[in-house]
């Protein structure tokens, strides 16, 4: 993953400090020391204080665990402080006086909805007034939480959507905002954080379920193919209209989807932007199981329930077992979409299909 991009702010930093002081739970004293030792790195660089004596074993502890650190980056301990401040949140938080059937609310996301309950962590795309369209914002959101349900102490991770639609793809209007560096520079700085981004769903390593409670576009299906099962509403379709959009896939659905589905299906869907039910889809191998409308959310979160109380390390290393081989792969397809697409985004025809969406001359 590219460390620079996810580099956490002062501002972070400092409300992280801030969160450990609500922390309900003592954290217990390992958490505490690597807390200490990561904001010591963090603002003071590598530990070169004298060693305190053996005797001394408070201050002794606290200088082991700094120094562990080594020649650590300012920066990455900056980000390991956030990271671990924000699984903490969300796992003591959850542990702690939470009433039955109460969420416990993570803060610091401006487009999600992270929680943590039942041994299940949630993540939902919070911007239902623009269809849970994902923003640069929102992917950088999705990865930091991501990156702390992988070490939280959930056993299973969910991604779903508030409001009537799943997600409607990627943010057109996130090429509207144009770098000094022009829109060569937009296009290769979008393939950088595309190809980040899926690269988080393939080395996702506990077991990653979509409730897909709506309709899903564009890079919200794509990605599909990454996850370990995918339950959806039978009011949720499946589109992905590239060539409408003058872009091409991703999200390793040129290899997931084939294998899934065959190429015929495939093509269908990718080439020629063939929209699918759930009922199709499931047909497909894409979704798992589908869902009335009315009941889905009762059906589908008693049977993820059901699913986090299995042992969490059986699940995680069955996991591995299935989609390691495949990783070296689909970092390779990955790469090799991401490329195709930074190109694709500088075409006549992707510019004119994103212009008349702004201009609402055109709508899928
Ligand atoms: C870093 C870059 C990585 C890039 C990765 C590439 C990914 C590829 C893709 O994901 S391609 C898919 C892109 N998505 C679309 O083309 C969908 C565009 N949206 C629509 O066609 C329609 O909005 C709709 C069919 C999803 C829903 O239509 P409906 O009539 O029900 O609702 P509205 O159109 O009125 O939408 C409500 C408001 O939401 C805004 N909005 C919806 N989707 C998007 C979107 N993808 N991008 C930006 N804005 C979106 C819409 O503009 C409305 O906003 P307003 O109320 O302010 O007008």
């Amino acid at each position: 993953m590219n460390r620079a991009a996810m580099t956490a702010s002062q501002k972070d930093f400092e409300n992280a400090m801030n969160q450990v002081k609500l922390l309900k739970k003592d954290p217990g004293n390992e958490v505490k020391l690597k807390l200490y030792a990561l904001y010591k790195q963090a603002t003071e660089g590598p530990c070169n204080m004298p060693k305190p004596g053996v005797f001394d074993l408070i201050n002794k502890a606290k200088w082991d665990a700094w120094n562990t650190l080594g020649s650590l980056p300012k920066e990455t301990a900056r980000q390991n402080y956030v990271d671990l401040v924000s699984s903490l949140s969300s796992s003591l938080e959850s542990s702690s006086q939470v009433e039955p059937g109460t969420d416990r609310k993570s803060t610091g996301y401006e487009t999600l909805m992270v929680t943590s309950e039942d041994g299940i962590t949630k993540i939902t795309l919070n911007r239902p007034a623009k269809k849970n369209a994902i923003n640069v914002e929102m992917y950088h959101e999705i990865m930091r939480a991501l990156k702390a349900a992988s070490k939280d102490d959930s056993s299973i991770t969910v991604l779903t959507g508030n409001g009537d639609y799943y997600s409607s793809g990627n943010d057109l209007t996130n090429f509207t905002d144009i770098p000094p560096g022009g829109v060569e520079e937009k296009a290769k700085n979008s393939a950088i954080l595309l190809r980040e981004f899926v690269g988080c769903f393939i080395d996702f390593p506990k077991p990653l379920i979509a409730v897909v409670n709506g309709p899903a576009v564009g890079i919200s299906v794509t990605i599909l193919g990454l996850f370990d099962a995918v339950y959806a509403s039978d009011r949720a379709t499946f589109h992905t209209p590239f060539s409408h959009l003058g872009q091409s896939p991703e999200g390793c659905s040129s290899y997931t989807f084939l294998k899934i589905m065959g190429p015929a299906k495939a093509t269908e869907m990718l080439v020629f932007g063939k929209k699918l039910t759930a009922g199709e889809a499931c047909a497909q191998g894409l979704v798992t199981a589908v869902f009335p409308d009315s009941t889905f959310q009762k059906e589908v979160w008693t049977r993820l329930k059901a699913f986090a109380k299995l042992p969490p390390n059986a699940m995680r290393i069955s996991k591995e077992v299935i989609r390691n081989r495949e990783k070296e792969k689909l970092h390779a397809v990955n790469a090799e979409e991401c490329s195709v697409l930074q190109e694709r985004w500088l075409s006549d025809e992707c510019m004119n299909a994103v212009v008349n969406f702004l201009s609402r001359k055109s709508k899928l």
